[in-house]
């Protein structure tokens, strides 16, 4: 069920930005206060990075003890870690060689293990063995594809059947590539979810999946998330919802 209190259209994508770093910083806050610690999975393609560079200066910057953030990867492309394609690389560039997170908190998909399987084993343990008391992620950045793909749930894929592990290996073929993903159970447990679409190419699929909110095609329609959803939308992307609403 769509939380229409968790709504937010700003006039621009870089508004949006803005809005996510202020967002990302407060969680920060209150995560590190309560636990000690930040406990946070990034998005991969394009849509995040504008956030990303905007978190490493100032003044969201030094209001983040980054000393104390955990950074995962909601999902990656079984590609090395310094491929163009790779969500990994982008955020390194972005934000990771900016900031100064402890080497061994930054805990990328290891994409240099041969097969696409045993790199999802191997982050799945990765996720469970640093993942904090009760197993949830403070937040997880999440972005939304034209077809209503999140992660790498993509429609029609197999790891949408997925509910017995936290990541797993999907051949996209469409895309004809090898995607490790969180799985469902993964993203559902995390105590915050913020989706980021930006653009007037979502347009279409943002107005159905903020209106169909019972069954649905789409992959993101079949999250049942236990935590807050939040959307963040610049004016683009919402143009169509709001015209229905
Ligand atoms: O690895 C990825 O590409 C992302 O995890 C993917 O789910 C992305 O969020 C959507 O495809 C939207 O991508 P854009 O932000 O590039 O539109």
């Amino acid at each position: 069920m769509i939380d229409r209190n968790k709504i937010q259209v700003f006039p621009t994508a870089t508004a949006l930005y803005h809005g996510a770093a202020a967002y990302w910083g407060k969680i920060a806050q209150v995560a590190i206060e309560e636990a000690g610690a930040f406990h946070v999975a990034l998005a991969g393609g394009n849509t995040p990075k504008g956030l990303y560079q905007l978190l490493a200066k100032e003044p969201y910057k030094s209001q983040v003890d980054w000393s104390r953030v955990y950074v995962y990867f909601g999902d990656e492309r079984h590609v090395p870690k310094d491929h163009p394609d790779s969500n990994y690389r982008m955020a390194r560039e972005a934000l990771l060689d900016l900031v100064v997170i402890p080497p061994k908190q930054i805990l990328r998909v290891r994409t240099e293990l041969p097969e696409p399987q045993s790199t999802a084993a191997d982050y799945a343990q990765v996720l469970q063995s640093h993942l904090p008391a009760g197993g949830s992620l403070d937040l997880i950045l999440l972005g939304v594809g034209a077809d209503g793909h999140t992660a790498s749930l993509f429609p029609e894929t197999s790891i949408l059947t997925v509910r017995d592990r936290l990541v797993a290996a999907v051949y996209v073929e469409k895309l004809g590539a090898w995607r490790i993903s969180m799985t469902y159970p993964a993203l559902e447990r995390a105590r915050r979810l913020l989706f980021l679409v930006t653009g007037v190419d979502k347009a279409p699929v943002v107005a159905r999946l903020l209106t169909e909110t019972e069954g649905g095609e789409f992959p993101v329609q079949r999250l049942r998330a236990q935590g807050e959803v939040h959307w963040y939308l610049d004016e683009d992307a919402a143009r169509e919802w709001e015209m229905s609403t």
